[in-house]
């Protein structure tokens, strides 16, 4: 955190930077993105596959989860329709996301309504987060949040923040961070509230923070307090959650759906570009070799410039062995031939396909194999190859 005496004319919320009249405290990296990067990391560490955003704005956050491997539900909900809908269709998967497709499915969806209204859509999630939401709730709107997101929703986890208002006289001219804030709170009237919920709906939970004080005024706390909820007895689970009515109260404004390697065109496409790489850097790395010899391969990893850090991946000991113990390319007349089991010693492959049987359905629309189908055939040589 840095911090001059520069003259400024307003205070910003805390969703951006803090910025005072007479001293700037300008959080490195800014204040929201340490709030973001907090959830981030709590995603990295326990994985949640159903992730919801209560409060959302202008779906920040979930661009940066989606990034994700683990994520295969993310939702986010904003009473603001307008913020929804500003960046919300930016939420739609790129050309990248097509060329590279992602392990695991994801689909996004944005909702407009209220987190005081109970929705089944938004039930069986790993976790939910609210940051920097609970301070725009009227009194009627915070005492009915528990009873919605706690008891109802009832996810495995639940990240609350919201501002430390212990923090705010290190802000001169604050009284609020936000003119739309219906209160801010100190640590202690945080922590009673949420100790009241967690214990009412049978969570546990722990205090932290982001926007770490300045020296000396380390008795403040951090700017951003927040609390992480457990919910006592582990996850929610699937059938509780198919026994609920359906109850969709809220409007669904944008929903997408990212390609992945759990899609079957998605699959074969990855595959057969994976293996055509793969036979065609062997085919080339064989040819000079193939004029001395006629025949077998003599095809190890020594060889292969697939194992060059200038063409491709370089091999553990482990993988070199592993291909070099596997069937080797042959040649019968001018075709040539890649054993499947070949391949699948490659690790990319490997990754890919669990057995043979998965590789050759993949593949075998689009690749030529043997009339046993145990092996990718291809012509020896190419008409590239007289040009150089
Ligand atoms: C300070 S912004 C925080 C946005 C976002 N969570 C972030 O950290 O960047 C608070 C958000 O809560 C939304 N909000 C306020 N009351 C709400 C309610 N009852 N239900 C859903 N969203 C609400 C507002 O529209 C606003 O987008
Ligand atoms: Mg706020």
């Amino acid at each position: 955190m840095e911090e001059n005496n520069l003259q400024c004319n307003s205070v910003v919320d805390g969703n951006f930077e803090e910025v005072p009249r007479e001293t700037v405290i300008k959080f490195k990296p800014p204040l929201y993105r340490q709030r973001y990067q907090f959830v981030k990391n709590l995603v990295e560490q326990h994985e949640p596959k159903k992730v919801a955003d209560l409060g959302c704005g202008d779906t920040s956050l979930l661009r940066l989860l989606k990034v994700n491997p683990c994520i295969e539900f993310l939702v986010g909900v904003d009473i603001n329709e307008d913020k929804l809908r500003w960046r919300g269709d930016t939420l739609a998967p790129l050309m990248g996301d097509y060329l590279k497709p992602r392990d695991l499915n994801l689909t996004i969806t944005l909702y407009h309504g209220s987190v005081v209204e109970r929705d089944s859509r938004l039930l069986g999630f790993d976790l939910i987060t609210c940051i920097e939401l609970i301070e725009h709730l009227d009194s009627g709107d915070l005492a009915r949040f528990p009873e919605v997101v706690f008891g109802y929703l009832s996810p495995s986890m639940i990240v609350i923040s919201t501002p430390n208002s212990e923090f705010n006289p290190l802000f001169p001219s604050v009284t609020l961070r936000d003119s739309d804030h219906k209160f801010e709170w100190t640590r202690m009237e945080f922590q009673t509230w949420a100790l009241y919920v967690a214990n009412r709906y049978d969570y546990s939970v722990e205090f932290t923070g982001v926007g770490e004080p300045p020296a000396g005024a380390e008795n403040v706390g951090y700017c951003t307090q927040i609390g992480i909820f457990r919910k006592n007895g582990g996850k929610a689970m699937e059938s509780c959650v198919s026994e609920q009515h359906d109850q969709h109260v809220y409007k669904a404004v944008f929903t997408t759906s990212y390609p992945s390697l759990q899609q079957e065109r998605f699959f074969k496409l990855v595959l057969v570009n994976e293996v055509s790489q793969q036979v065609e850097s062997l085919r080339v790395s064989h040819l000079p070799r193939q004029k001395k010899q006629d025949g077998e391969w003599d095809d190890t990893p020594k060889d292969s410039q697939a194992s060059s850090p200038c063409f491709g991946p370089v091999f553990t000991e482990v993988e070199k062995a592993k291909i070099e113990n596997s069937p080797k390319p042959f040649c019968v007349g001018d075709k040539f031939f890649v054993p499947l089991q070949r391949l699948l010693a490659y690790p990319k492959l490997n990754r890919l396909c669990a057995n043979e049987e998965t590789m050759r359905s993949g593949i075998a629309d689009s690749i030529p194999l043997s009339s046993d189908g145990s092996a990718v055939v291809a012509d020896l040589r190419d008409y590239s190859d007289e040009q150089f």
